[in-house]
């Protein structure tokens, strides 16, 4: 008679469904107990399901516990966790077919089984010669079977209706893990399907405007502790009104798409970023680059928004859509590195980009107070 400590208290003739333990169910209590979200959240099911198996064989009289998860069709098991306190022969037991073992006799039929006799059972599959009797339980979470619980004893009279009514109701615990395991993926990855829609922009794909909000302010203050430059390109179509207006939105969403993707690809530093800052304008954020190398960036990007010859008929530079780009660095050392300052360094090139003749790329020195590279 295994001896869970609350047998005086028993009462032989109650339905295994139910077990009571008045003032001894720490020892199952603290089995249920390995079950939480937060637990779930922090380390993943397969860590809960293997402190389950561990409190098991610790706190309760059993010589194996195993949880043996079946695949979606419930055709094969496809994961054990387990624990023992007698060694189990080495066997290749990773995936098998339910047509095996009182494990898959359990999960076909979808009913308990209780083995008083090992040695009697012709399906039961020996890990160690030391076991007597065998208890295997479904799991599931409503009508979803998500595997059995398998109990392992030395002792062929370990499983009275008690024991069997303990280990149903730690495998219902596991049913109810499993399923909330499931929920909380599926949350987690509609969350993160969430955070992502919120910082990309809808029409080009590539970083939003909070995103670029976000990152100038953290890249600023990286830059205003370690030092280092800091460069943002401010990235405008020429005359993009003119091109909507002789070619249609559509149109000009399409450009407007190739524009970011070319943009994406000079922003290709683990730290760089791509961004749609607002309408026909976007921004590049370029952190570590010097003057002359945010120039040249500046300048490349130029020529292949040309290279690109996406037509734009009524266009006063071109016959093909052309960028204007503003470029602000903060240099080492030089105190311009909050958001608004960089911001307006940036935006003063575009203008002089702009008002100069467009399709050309102007920068802002913020030590001479005046515009380069920008001909008039
Ligand atoms: N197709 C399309 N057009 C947009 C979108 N967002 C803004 N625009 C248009 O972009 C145009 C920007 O016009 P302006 O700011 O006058 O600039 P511009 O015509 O490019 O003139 P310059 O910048 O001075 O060369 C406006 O006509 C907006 O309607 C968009 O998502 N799709």
């Amino acid at each position: 008679m295994p001896d869970f400590g609350w047998q005086s208290a028993w009462d032989r003739d109650r339905p295994a469904q139910a077990p009571d333990l008045p003032g001894h169910g720490a020892r199952l209590a603290e089995v249920l107990a390995q079950v939480s979200r937060e637990a779930l959240q922090a380390e993943g099911l397969d860590a809960v399901l293997q402190r389950i198996v561990d409190c098991v064989v610790r706190r309760l009289p059993v010589s194996i516990a195993s949880i043996v998860l079946l695949d979606d069709a419930r055709t094969r098991f496809v994961k054990e966790v387990w624990a023992g306190d007698i060694p189990l022969a080495e066997m290749d037991l990773a995936i098998w077919d339910v047509s095996v073992g009182v494990s898959g006799r359990c999960a076909r039929t979808g009913r308990p089984q209780l083995i008083a006799d090992v040695a009697s059972d012709p399906d039961y599959v020996m890990g160690n010669a030391a076991v007597r009797s065998e208890y295997v339980v479904p799991i599931r979470h409503r009508d979803r079977l998500h595997g059995v619980l398998n109990i392992e004893s030395t002792d062929e009279e370990f499983f009275t209706a008690q024991a069997c009514a303990v280990f149903d109701a730690i495998a219902h615990q596991i049913g109810g893990a499993i399923h909330l395991a499931r929920v909380v993926a599926e949350l987690e990855a509609a969350n993160r399907k969430l955070r992502e829609l919120s910082t990309v922009d809808g029409l080009t794909g590539i970083a939003n405007r909070r995103r670029f909000d976000e990152r100038l302010a953290g890249e600023c203050a990286t830059h205003a502790e370690q030092g280092g430059s800091l460069a943002l390109l401010l990235v405008d179509a020429d005359c993009f009104k003119q091109l909507n207006d002789a070619l249609g939105h559509l149109h000009g969403d399409e450009c407007l798409r190739r524009l970011a993707r070319i943009c994406g690809d000079f922003a290709g530093g683990e730290h760089d970023l791509a961004a749609r800052y607002g309408g026909d304008e976007l921004a590049l954020l370029l952190p570590g680059r010097s003057e002359a190398e945010a120039m040249a960036i500046a300048e490349r990007l130029r020529a292949r928004v040309e290279e690109a010859a996406m037509a734009h008929p009524t266009s006063i530079v071109a016959p093909w859509m052309t960028v204007s780009v503003g470029v602000f660095v903060a240099g080492p050392g030089q105190a311009a590195r909050s958001p608004a300052r960089l911001l307006s360094g940036a935006d003063r090139a575009l203008y002089a980009a702009k008002v100069r003749g467009r399709n050309r790329v102007a920068c802002w020195n913020l030590a001479r107070s005046e515009v380069e590279g920008a001909q008039t």
